[in-house]
């Protein structure tokens, strides 16, 4: 597989300076998912330094959540930044966090659904999922479905406010098994799947998620991105299982993006005009049309049935009169 780290600035990519091209964020109110880590982590501190009126970060747990804030407060102060405890692994934490959200916030401007796991170890979630579907995948649809009103009322009642969903993806979506989705791997442990299968389905599902909620829901802009090579505590555990692996990526590290040049790449989807809802960008400026399964419309209304029967609660097709 080929990466593109240099994708913020390189020659397949576009220019994007975070100190210039981040437009000011007064009035908004954010929510990043992970961020507490990583890629995430890097986001909150360069989208708070735009001064939105409220920043929610989410967190695996919320003592986690409080750590990073109070972290990300000595970097940038004076900005409200709440924490709060989100599992996506969990459909009740999701459910409860998504609650918590609603009771004190009436406006959502960005959802950067930028947390996301990857294990070697076989796994399934709290609902029975297998853990990189339920996490990368479930958790942040149910998420995306229990926040949407907020989203479509903000997009309404201000007019000019570029309300935005971004699915942080990864081009390891074309390691998915073939046929894009395993169906009938995704209540299971998938052991006849590798690791990078799936979690690569689960990419691709946030991929054909994000194109089909742009159509349904025109008033805001929904887009995907890969961030690039980067190389954060993520990419670290891929090299924990084979000592090969460990080799390679040790060497691989030396050729990854820092976590703040990855980070552009959300930071481009999140804020730039020049993001077109429903695409996928590999690297940024550079739509992924062309990127496997990314156009399969079979499969994508696959994905859809599936979610609206599996989730509860996630039939998003009816709200099409809103
Ligand atoms: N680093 C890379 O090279 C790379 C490449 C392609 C895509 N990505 C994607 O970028 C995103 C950010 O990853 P990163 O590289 O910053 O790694 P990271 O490990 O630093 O961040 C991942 C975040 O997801 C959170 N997370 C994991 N499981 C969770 C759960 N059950 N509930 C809530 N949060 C959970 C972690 O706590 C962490 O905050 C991920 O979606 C990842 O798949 C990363």
């Amino acid at each position: 597989m080929k990466y593109n780290a240099m994708s913020f600035s390189g020659s397949k990519g576009i220019e994007f300076n975070t100190a210039t091209d981040i437009p000011p964020l007064l009035g908004k109110v954010i929510l990043v998912t992970g961020g507490n880590s990583g890629l995430g982590r890097q986001s909150v501190i360069e989208l708070a330094q735009r001064k939105p009126s409220l920043f929610w970060l989410a967190a695996r747990s919320l003592e986690r959540a409080r750590t990073a804030v109070e972290e990300i407060q000595t970097v940038v102060p004076n900005i409200p930044i709440k924490p709060l405890g989100l599992d996506l692994a969990s459909c009740r934490s999701v459910k409860a966090a998504a609650q918590t959200f609603c009771d004190s916030s009436g406006r959502l401007d960005l959802l950067l659904l930028n947390a996301g796991a990857m294990s070697y170890t076989p796994g399934m979630t709290e609902d029975g999922y297998e853990v990189h579907f339920g996490t990368n995948y479930v958790g942040h649809a149910l998420l995306t479905k229990l926040l949407l009103p907020t989203l479509l009322n903000t997009a309404q009642t201000y007019p000019d406010s570029d309300v935005r969903i971004i699915f942080v993806s990864s081009a390891v979506h074309k390691q998915a098994p073939v046929g894009g989705i395993q169906f009938d791997s995704l209540k299971s442990k998938a052991p006849n799947l590798d690791a990078m299968a799936r979690y690569g389905q689960s990419k691709l599902a946030d991929i054909l998620f994000a194109k089909e909620l742009a159509r349904w829901y025109p008033q805001v802009k929904i887009a995907s991105v890969h961030p690039g090579a980067v190389g954060t505590p993520l990419s670290a555990s891929v090299s924990s299982k084979s000592f090969l692996l460990r080799c390679l990526m040790t060497v691989g590290r030396l050729f990854m993006s820092s976590v703040e040049d990855g980070a552009k790449n959300q930071l481009w989807a999140a804020t730039s005009d020049a993001v077109t809802s429903g695409e996928y960008y590999e690297p940024i400026g550079v739509s992924g049309k062309a990127a496997k399964y990314v156009n399969n419309e079979v499969l994508t209304n696959k994905l859809w049935d599936w979610t609206e029967e599996e989730i509860e609660g996630c039939r998003m097709r009816l709200d099409e009169s809103q």
